[in-house]
């Protein structure tokens, strides 16, 4: 399969290794927003670049019809406008905050966890994430992913906020440490117990693998995806 990378900083060369080593030809390696010229013809599109610059990078390849998979986190406020381009243009869109395998089941395990907690008062919850000292954005991706997987299960709570735990309303904590790849923690305390549930990414290469599957997957499918559909979780 032909990969296009659009970033090509910490992600894209980890992605650009797996994917060599799993027998695809990388044929673009882009720090530019990509163009029909640029992006070589590629069968599908990997996006880890910034912020600020994702939605048009995902725009112009949409537009182009070549699937996407975007691993880039804090744009989600386009990330409608984005579906609905990818299902005007007949092609395919995914977005992961986390494509390791170890997160997906770790997203499953905390929207179990938060089912469970729905009728029982006594808990406040929080959640905690530990990135590098580089990272862009706050709260990371993942844990807007955990907050959005307990505001479907449990009603109590419905908003998340950085800093900050109140009643109804998640606190995320964002820490910023040395070079830690990616930590999240989920934990309901009471007055007299606590319970946490814990994801800690030894590198990014899991995050890299992950991608790769989802370009493997997505190729010649048309429609909006999550990691989930790719997982079968
Ligand atoms: N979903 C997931 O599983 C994961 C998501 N991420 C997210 O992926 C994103 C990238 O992470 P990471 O690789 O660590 O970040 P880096 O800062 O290392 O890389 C970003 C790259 O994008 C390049 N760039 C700058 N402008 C453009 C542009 N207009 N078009 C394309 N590329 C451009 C930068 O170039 P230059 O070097 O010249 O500035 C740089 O090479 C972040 O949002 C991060 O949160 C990270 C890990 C896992
Ligand atoms: O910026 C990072 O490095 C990471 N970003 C993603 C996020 O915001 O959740 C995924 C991973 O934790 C690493």
């Amino acid at each position: 399969m032909k990969i296009a990378l659009v970033g090509y900083g910490k992600m894209g060369k980890i992605i650009d290794e797996i994917a060599t080593k799993r027998g695809h030809e990388v044929v673009a390696r882009l720090k530019e927003t990509p163009t029909a010229e640029n992006l070589n013809n590629p069968d599908v599109v990997i996006e880890f670049s910034l912020p600020e610059v994702a939605f048009d990078n995902i725009k112009a390849c949409l537009e182009n019809k070549i699937p996407v998979i975007c691993g880039t986190t804090g744009w989600l406020e386009k990330k409608e406008e984005v579906e609905k381009m990818a299902a005007d243009h007949g092609t395919a869109f995914l977005y992961g905050s986390n494509f390791s395998l170890g997160v997906n089941l770790f997203f499953a395990l905390n929207e179990k966890l938060a089912d469970l907690m729905k009728s029982v008062v006594e808990y406040s919850c929080q959640l905690e994430e530990i990135h590098h000292i580089h990272k862009k954005d706050a709260p990371s991706g993942t844990a807007i992913s955990l907050a959005e997987g307990i505001f479907k299960h449990n009603p109590k709570f419905d908003a998340w906020k950085l800093e900050e735990t109140r009643e109804n309303q998640l606190g995320i904590f964002a820490i910023r440490e040395d070079e830690v790849p990616g930590t999240h923690s989920v934990f309901y305390r009471s007055e007299v117990d606590e319970i946490e549930i814990k994801h800690t990414a030894f590198s990014r290469n899991g995050f890299a693998l992950g991608a790769v599957f989802a370009a493997e997957w997505i190729k010649d499918k048309k429609g909006n995806f999550t990691m989930k559909d790719v997982l079968g979780l």
